[in-house]
């Protein structure tokens, strides 16, 4: 006690010599305003800064820190001051720090108002505040001094300073005072040092320091606010490293010198420090929201630093298991007693998304046959034999959707990825409904089908109209008044569904835009996915009658580049200028969808399906034209692009007529088709389909023609376009071709006519003129050829045998040529270019260079329909075939190798008017096949 007493006495003493030994002119005090300022003002000093009481200074700097009792800055233990009431008869305000000299600062803090203050004022304490330059005392005033945060920007001066004292030192001024002892008490100094420890040497010291400090908190306990504590948080006193370092030995002390030696001095001064210790002195705000809106905390909650505690997840505990568990446990307890806590068991799941539903004991109840068989045949209920082990599919395997269907739906936009904006063509009248224009409703009328349409068809419901159905394989469609089974059961109605999935309207119902392709002009693309042979658009415009045809090409089409025009029957022809956009598809030599002729409620309707495959969005949609160019110079390149383009728009390989081998001849008197004779009688075409229907159905009638089969025609075809070697593939692989006998199910006409021609060509006296021909014609300015052609598509009703007759009336020379039978379902093409066969002089008439003199038409014009195609003008695409191809299509052309040959009559004549020189080439072909004569 008396040694402390001793010391807190010295201390003045201390100060008072201190000025006059240190010469220094340091002011006694210096008043702060504030504690930044005087934080500052220190770190401006030009004295090398101190370690006295660092945590002083920086908690002085935390204006927090200030007001709260137990928080309240102080040096540690050891360094308890005495705040004296008065010095030099000035009074520093409560909170100011008091400089000790430029060094030291130590915080001059006021007990509190609620101590008394005797009780916080040591007996011997001095009024005045004294001034201590402890730096001095300890001779520590020339190392660094630890600043409060954010004096940075002063380190370097600081050092300077530092470095500069130093240097003074090691001069020699401080020199004596450097002794070992001294060495002892720098260590514990650097180390968080107290004045009173330092002051007094180690060897004065006689009672154990943990004694004497234990004797001192006992006899007079500092205030409160001066009891330093390690953590302003905890509010506990720690032992500070200091504390620690002088209960060591002399040894101690030097071994933890030595490794504490290879810290940076920088470093050294920082230990004591919270920031060192990673000791928050700040209370960590924790703030509280809620569904997106700040909370407001208790604010003592907040000071604290207790965060709160994150919400739990709350764990689903399954009832019946705790049940379980609860029930269990006795039993376990008994045994065994666990003890660890039993891992939780994963759970599965078992069942689908009816899962505890009963299962219908019936599930074809309420079901008609037909569909009680299609569910039979279902692979999903079949029974497989193995138990499922895999994820089970909802309930009973998904009968209830199995059952009742329901539609997968999808965004359209998913569906229809295709950008918007597509140039659309200029605008052109539209017309969603056929309509006949001058004769062609009388020319209609006359049609043996006008009346066949309306037999009913023999299907039972289970059938639904399949492809055994006469109507279907008439390509007639069932309505109410021809169909056996009713719309309920009839699948046989492709233009009645088009028109109720188009009804509301609505890009993804109609399913297709006009879009412009690269090369080709406009063409057509789907926006939404078919099915195969589903139905896409109807081909809609004005039926007109081959006169009327040829007059407009002449008069009103006359200066169009394309022609939009479309034979599909015996001296009818569709004329899209006004219609649908269906006349914006283009051709493909691997088209995915085909342009069918059919006869609805008595009525000629054409109509875009989809071919065998599926269609997906944004598929362009492309149909074989079966484009005959008739004559070489009429060719247009093919741009379709696909691996089998034929090279031009020309017509299909395997549509070349197939010679029939005396063979298929006597195997086609034995066919049901024999009944289809339609000169027999009235009516008789659809019973010899029924018949064909059923002949068809059965699979004996897939057969393989194996007779030699001339394609000269088609090959001389395809040397006038002189082909290349990959396109003549097409020509090649016609030589033995296998005719299949077509199923019925939205098959084109062709391979309907194809399947027919297994049998009844010949005798197809009655005709069931059905032939879908597509025309283009490509336009030319200044030199018109006008081609006409008749066609007439003669299909034998046992199945479809077609015949197709070309023909029209000459005005001038006639040249007779023979020319194969083609597709049934012929496309003709006449895109006249200027003919160099043909003088364009006016006013002259040249006879085209005979091609072949054949024999003039056998064929009754009365009954032979005709089609004019007129040709407009010259293409911007087109195909100039050279003169050898030209004399070999010529060539072709009268090549009569099919026993069903078709008489064509050539005529030209060269008109002029209005300066052009028009030159028309008239053809006239007709059929000639050597059973009609
Ligand atoms: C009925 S139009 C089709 C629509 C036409 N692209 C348009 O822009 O109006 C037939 C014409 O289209 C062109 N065309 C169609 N398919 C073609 C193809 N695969 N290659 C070249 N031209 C084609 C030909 O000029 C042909 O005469």
């Amino acid at each position: 006690m008396a040694a402390i007493e001793a010391a807190i006495e010295t201390a003045p003493t201390m100060v008072e010599l201190d000025s006059p030994v240190c010469g220094s002119s340091f002011p006694s005090t210096i008043p702060s305003d504030d504690m930044s300022s005087s934080s500052n003002s220190a770190s401006m000093s030009s004295t090398p800064p101190t370690t006295v009481s660092p945590d002083s200074m920086s908690i002085a700097s935390e204006p927090d820190a200030l007001n709260k009792p137990e928080s309240v800055a102080a040096s540690s233990i050891e360094a308890i001051v005495p705040v004296p009431q008065s010095h030099g008869g000035e009074q520093p305000e409560s909170g100011q720090q008091t400089p000790i000299g430029h060094d030291a600062i130590v915080v001059a803090e006021q007990p509190l108002a609620t101590e008394p203050a005797s009780a916080a004022r040591p007996r011997r304490a001095r009024s005045s505040l004294p001034t201590y330059n402890i730096a001095k005392l300890l001779d520590t005033n020339g190392l660094g001094r630890r600043r409060s945060k954010g004096n940075a920007g002063e380190r370097g001066k600081r050092r300077a300073i530092s470095d500069a004292m130093m240097a003074d030192r090691d001069d020699g001024s401080a020199k004596d005072s450097i002794d070992a002892a001294a060495k002892t008490v720098r260590v514990v100094t650097r180390r968080k040092s107290d004045a009173s420890a330092v002051n007094r040497p180690a060897t004065r010291v006689s009672t154990p320091r943990s004694a004497r400090i234990s004797k001192l908190s006992s006899s007079s306990p500092a205030p409160a606010h001066l009891t330093r504590r390690a953590t302003r948080l905890s509010g506990a006193p720690v032992e500070t490293l200091s504390t620690k370092l002088s209960a060591l030995s002399k040894r101690g002390k030097k071994a933890v010198d030595k490794a504490l030696g290879g810290l940076s001095r920088e470093l050294k001064r920082l230990q004591d420090t919270n920031e060192y210790a990673r000791i928050d002195t700040r209370p960590v705000r924790y703030t509280v929201w809620s569904n997106g809106k700040y909370v407001e905390v208790d604010p003592a909650q907040a000071t604290t630093s207790t965060a709160p505690e994150p919400p739990r997840k709350k764990v689903r505990v399954d009832e019946d298991d705790v049940r379980k568990e609860q029930s269990a446990q006795p039993e376990k307890e008994d045994s065994v007693a666990p003890a660890f806590k039993k891992p939780r068991v994963k759970k599965w799941l078992e069942k689908g998304l009816y899962a505890g539903q009963e299962a219908p004991l019936d599930i074809f109840k309420g079901l008609t046959a037909q569909e009680k068989k299609k569910l039979a045949s279902l692979p999903e209920l079949l029974p497989s034999g193995k138990p499922n082990k895999t994820f089970p599919a909802p309930m009973y395997n998904g009968l209830r959707m199995l059952i009742h269907g329901r539609d997968f739906k999808l965004p359209f936009d998913v569906c229809n990825p295709l950008p918007p904006g597509q140039p659309k063509p200029a605008a052109y009248r539209t017309m969603t409904k056929n309509r006949f224009v001058g004769n062609a409703a009388a020319y209609w009328k006359k049609t043996p089908h006008f009346e066949d349409f309306a037999s009913k068809c023999v299907c039972k419901p289970e059938d639904g109209c399949g492809e055994s159905c006469q109507n279907r394989i008439m390509l007639y469609e069932c309505d109410e008044t021809n169909c056996n089974i009713g719309k309920a059961h009839c699948t046989n109605r492709a233009f009645q569904d088009l028109q109720e999935r188009t009804k509301k309207g609505g890009r993804y119902r109609v399913g297709v835009e006009v879009f412009k392709t690269a090369d080709r002009g406009y063409g057509v693309r789907s926006n939404r996915c078919f099915e195969p042979n589903q139905i896409i658009m109807e081909y809609t415009g004005e039926i007109i009658t081959e006169e009327e045809c040829e007059r407009r090409m002449n008069e009103v089409y006359k200066d169009n580049e394309c022609y939009y025009l479309m034979s599909f029957d015996q001296n009818m022809i569709i004329d899209a200028t006004t219609g649908s956009i269906a006349r914006f598809v283009n051709h493909s030599c691997s088209p995915n969808c085909r342009m069918i002729k059919w006869i609805v409620s008595g009525q000629p309707r054409m109509a875009l399906f989809a071919g065998d495959r599926p269609i997906m969005t944004g598929e362009e949609l492309t149909y074989d034209y079966n484009f005959d160019p008739f004559s070489a110079k009429n060719v247009q390149k093919c741009l379709c692009g696909s691996p089998n383009c034929r090279g031009v728009l020309g017509p299909k390989p395997k549509e070349v007529k197939q010679p029939k081998s005396p063979k298929e001849d006597k195997k086609a008197v034995k066919t049901p088709s024999k009944a289809s004779a339609r000169g027999s009688a009235k009516g008789s075409a659809k019973s010899s389909a029924k018949a064909a229907a059923k002949a068809s159905a059965k699979p004996t009638a897939k057969t393989t023609d194996k007779a030699p089969t001339k394609i000269s025609t088609k090959r001389k075809l395809q040397d006038a376009f002189d082909f290349d070697g990959d396109e003549r593939e097409g020509a090649t692989t016609v030589k033995k071709r296998k005719i299949v006998v077509a199923n019925g199910l939205n098959r084109t006409v062709s391979s309907v006519n194809l399947k027919a021609a297994k049998g009844a060509a010949k005798r197809a006296a009655s005709t069931i003129v059905r032939g879908v021909s597509s025309i283009s014609v490509a336009a030319k300015k200044k030199t018109v050829t006008e081609t006409t052609i008749a066609t007439t598509t003669r299909r034998a009703s046992a199945g479809g045998v077609t015949k197709t007759t070309l023909g029209k009336k000459t005005t001038t020379t006639k040249t007779k040529i023979v020319i194969p039978s083609r597709s049934p379902s012929l496309t003709i093409v006449a895109a006249g270019i200027g003919s160099s066969s043909t003088s364009s002089t006016p006013g002259t008439q040249k006879t085209e260079k005979p091609i072949t003199p054949a024999s003039s038409s056998s064929a009754k014009k009365s009954t032979v329909p005709k089609l004019t195609i007129s040709s407009g003008k010259t293409s911007p695409r087109k195909w100039t075939p050279s003169r050898k191809a030209i004399e070999a299509g010529l060539v072709a052309l009268k090549s009569p190798s099919s026993s069903t040959a078709v008489k064509a009559v050539a005529t030209t004549k060269t008109s002029s008017g209005k300066g052009l020189h028009l030159k028309q080439t008239k053809i006239k072909l007709v059929s000639a096949s050597k059973s009609s004569k």
